[in-house]
């Protein structure tokens, strides 16, 4: 039986902020909290399209919610915010806060096969067990068809390699500074070697990589991808030039992808906050 429950419930521009907290089973038992904002005027009858926001490494569900300024334009717009967590928790696993980039709010949106890992099934997470909670309980947010994906850095990476091995599932994918080859920078070895075993075995978790896997009889998966050119990580962990490149090698008419680079812009939730109105209204365009 399952023990969803609301824990707290804030007005917010006309609409929602819920928290809610359930226990996991795809990620052994962790008890995970996730925030969804829910615009004014959404009814079961006309439910709000649902746009994730993945977080980053040390982030949990709080941080875009509270940071990023996004619920007025999301009021304005009639879209619904889901923000989950990065990792599991209430959980131990020796070693998992040993770094701030690998274990604990670092779970890289994978589905861990290394056996001391097997609770960091972030991607199963995201994809089924909470998509399913909150298409049978949050009945004025539509999952299913009017939905989209976005995310920061660690979670950039979530959301681009979610809709490129979902083909069909979102309208839309938005990145802020994303980690778009991960199995070619620090970041992204580090998880692949711990959670899978290998870099190799990320491959199949690498957005770069997915663009050319991307089924050519479509359906047609808009990207948009904004980048600080002042961020501490790019271009070391960071970079959107390659993705652009190996779009192009794809030659996949049903990929596009629009790049912005944020003139003196850093890694922070100032960026995300400045550029955020601006992802959403291009994402609004898609629902
Ligand atoms: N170790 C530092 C930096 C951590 C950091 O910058 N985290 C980013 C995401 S990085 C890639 O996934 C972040 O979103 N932090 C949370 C925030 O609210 O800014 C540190 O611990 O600060």
């Amino acid at each position: 039986m399952s023990d969803f429950k609301e824990i707290s419930s804030s007005q917010c521009y006309g609409g929602t902020v819920k928290k809610y907290q359930h226990t996991s089973h795809v990620l052994l038992g962790s008890v995970m909290k996730f925030v969804v904002f829910t615009p004014p005027g959404a009814t079961v009858e006309k439910p709000a399209a649902g746009v994730w926001f993945l977080s980053g490494l040390t982030c949990n569900e709080d941080n875009f919610i509270t940071k990023a300024g996004a619920c007025r334009k999301a009021s304005e717009l009639g879209i619904a915010l889901i923000c989950p967590d990065t990792s599991p928790r209430g959980i131990k696993v020796e070693g998992d806060d040993a770094s701030w980039d690998f274990g604990v709010s670092a779970g890289f949106y994978v589905d861990a096969t290394d056996p001391k890992w097997a609770a960091y099934q972030m991607y199963s997470y995201i994809t089924k067990e909470l998509t399913d909670l909150i298409d049978a309980n949050i009945k004025n947010v539509d999952v299913a068809e009017r939905t989209a994906v976005m995310g920061h850095s660690m979670g950039g990476h979530g959301a681009l390699i979610t809709a490129l091995k979902n083909p069909g599932r979102f309208k839309c994918a938005a990145a802020f500074s994303p980690i778009v080859t991960p199995t070619d920078v620090p970041w992204g070895q580090k998880a692949f070697t711990g959670y899978l075993g290998s870099i190799e075995a990320g491959r199949a978790y690498d957005a770069a990589e997915l663009l050319g896997k991307y089924p050519a009889e479509g359906p047609k998966l808009p990207l948009k991808v904004v980048q600080g050119t002042a961020d501490s990580f790019y271009p070391s962990q960071l970079q959107p030039e390659v993705f652009e490149a190996k779009l192009k090698v794809a030659k996949n008419e049903n990929l596009s992808v629009e790049i912005t680079m944020a003139e003196g812009y850093d890694h922070s939730y100032w960026f995300i906050q400045t550029y955020i109105d601006e992802v959403l209204l291009w994402i609004n365009k898609y629902l």
